[in-house]
């Protein structure tokens, strides 16, 4: 039967405290609601005596989790451990979190003592945290470079003291997957009151090895994992719960555990934890980065689309993620442009694949990446260079006041004509852009997704605008770069406004091509 391992998050604790600016207390309240939606066992709310703010959070998280048990870090310090209790009280269940340096690094030039006071105070304080319960876990930090016998005499006094579970910290990322597991099968064979604990894994990520020595570790008896969501945490990170979560799911036959984690929950937690931690997930991050489910070159895309397995592992609705993206640039090929066709509902007959190929590729390798609604205008319109251009912006005037006000004059070449809108507004810039350009056109644009990135280069600092516009029911994505960010956005909708444009065009004449 397959064992249980508890999966411990210290999303708010490691992840919070590698943050450029810690998070308050309704902040980690929401991220502690979605890590218990997504059946986290034990939620390291904090370390409540760093200051009154992550008090008060442990303090109301406490009082609002109802389900996961709720832990804090202290040192061993008698008032760290008060005061851990304190923040504890209202909740249901919780558990007390000691850790002490145990590698000689450590003992000496951090600690300022020799191995047997820290023998002594980590027992110590085990002992004194066991008046406010039986849930005591003991880490041994920096245990990745600790002496085995050094470890193997800790571990055995920190269980006799009283420690329910044993954490083995690799700290600084130190180890590779053999030598951590190797570590933890020899506390197994050296330690004779081990079986009295749960041994837990803690990893930290300055190889890149967290996760695999976490799994590492499982494999050889570890029945606890601690990290992070989206890997968040001092330096390069701790082990991302969301990978750890997905190779005991992927792998469970080969690993024989289980877990608690509502896999559903975990790309929505994701995304929670990105956004009020402010960390944006790389797109390539495993699990949950934007291309996980992204196939993008023509062959892979060709496989996908004949059986799926080809190249997922997974399906992504399984971590709650709806869609699959094949994304259409001139590294595609014919199979993707005849599946977009096909969901646009156009059959083979409506039009010349080769044609539409051929001419696909040439504005590819012009706009980088193409739409569905690129498609239609290749596919059906001879002269679609022309409407590419139909709206050119010639110029504009922006006005923002520090009462917020804004005053924005726009001017475009609409094919032949000119046409100028002025909009004076407090309802904010893109609002006022967007009204302009809806008075130009007539088009019924909202705006979906903006994102601005800015950059400084060499000489001058650039604003690149990612822009997603709704017109009716599709979407239309325009992207555009300026020293001026004002105008970066401008060009942005410029270009969505030529894609509406054509959309229509093709779209007016549809029943002709649908024959
Ligand atoms: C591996 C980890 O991630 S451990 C967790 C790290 N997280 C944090 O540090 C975030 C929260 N920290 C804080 O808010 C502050 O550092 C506090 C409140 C804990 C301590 O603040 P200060 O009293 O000003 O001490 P400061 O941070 O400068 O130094 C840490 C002190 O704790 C001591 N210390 C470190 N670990 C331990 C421990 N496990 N047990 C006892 N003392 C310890 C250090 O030796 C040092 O003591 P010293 O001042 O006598 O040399
Ligand atoms: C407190 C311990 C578990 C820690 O964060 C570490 O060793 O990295």
């Amino acid at each position: 039967m397959n064992q249980q391992v508890i999966i411990f998050d210290t999303t708010l604790r490691d992840g919070e405290q590698s943050l450029q600016s810690s998070l308050n207390t309704s902040e980690k309240l929401k991220i502690a609601l979605a890590l218990e939606k997504m059946g986290i066992d034990i939620i390291e709310a904090g370390f409540p005596i760093s200051s009154p703010e992550d008090f008060k959070s442990v303090q109301t998280i406490s009082n609002n989790i109802k389900h996961a048990r709720i832990c804090s870090l202290a040192r061993c310090v008698q008032k760290d451990i008060d005061i851990a209790v304190q923040a504890m009280q209202l909740a249901k269940n919780f558990r007390i979190h000691i850790f002490l340096g145990t590698s000689n690094l450590h003992v000496t030039s951090k600690l300022k003592k020799n191995f047997k006071d820290i023998l002594e105070m980590a027992v110590y304080f085990v002992k004194y945290a066991r008046n406010f319960t039986d849930d005591i876990e003991f880490s041994c930090e920096d245990a990745g470079r600790t002496s085995m016998s050094n470890l193997y005499q800790i571990v055995s006094k920190t269980i006799q003291a009283g420690a329910s579970t044993i954490n083995i910290p690799d700290t600084v990322g130190f180890t590779i997957p053999n030598q951590f597991s190797k570590i933890i099968q020899n506390l197994y064979e050296n330690v004779t009151n081990i079986h009295q604990a749960i041994i837990s894994v803690h990893c930290h990520n300055d190889l890149g090895m967290a996760v695999a020595n976490s799994i590492a570790a499982i494999q050889s008896g570890a029945r606890q994992v601690e990290g992070t969501i989206n890997g968040i945490g001092e330096r390069a990170g701790n082990a991302a719960l969301e990978e750890l979560a997905m190779i005991m799911k992927i792998k469970s036959k080969l690993l024989n555990v289980k877990n608690n984690i509502n896999y559903k929950e975990i790309y929505n937690t994701s995304r929670i934890v990105s956004q009020i931690c402010n960390v944006p997930i790389p797109f390539n991050k495993a699990i949950v980065g934007k291309n996980a489910f992204a196939h993008s070159s023509g062959i892979h895309q060709d496989g996908v689309l004949k059986n799926r397995e080809n190249y997922e592992i997974f399906t992504p609705d399984l971590i709650g993620l709806k869609t699959v993206k094949l994304n259409l640039t001139s590294r595609s090929g014919r199979a993707v442009v005849k599946h977009y066709m096909g969901k646009m509902g156009y059959s083979n007959k409506d039009y010349d694949l080769n044609l539409l190929y051929i001419n696909f590729l040439k504005l590819a390798d012009q706009k980088g990446q193409l739409f569905d609604y690129d498609l239609e205008i290749l596919a059906f319109v001879k002269d679609y260079n022309k409407l590419l251009k139909f709206y050119k912006l010639i110029f504009f005037n922006a006005q923002l006041k520090f009462d917020e006000s804004i005053i924005i004059t726009i001017k475009m070449n609409c094919g032949e004509k000119t046409c100028s809108q002025t909009i004076s507004t407090t309802k904010g810039l893109f609002y006022a852009i967007n009204k302009a350009c809806m008075k130009i056109t007539n088009y019924p644009i909202f705006l979906k997704k903006v994102k601005i990135v800015t950059n400084q280069q060499k000489t001058k600092i650039l604003n690149q605008t990612y822009l997603t516009i709704k017109y009716l029911d599709k979407l239309f994505y325009g992207t555009s770069a300026s020293t001026n960010f004002v105008k970066s956005y401008i060009l942005a909708i410029t270009k969505i406004l030529n894609s509406i444009f054509q959309y229509r065009q093709v779209n007016k004449n549809k029943k002709i091509y649908k024959k």
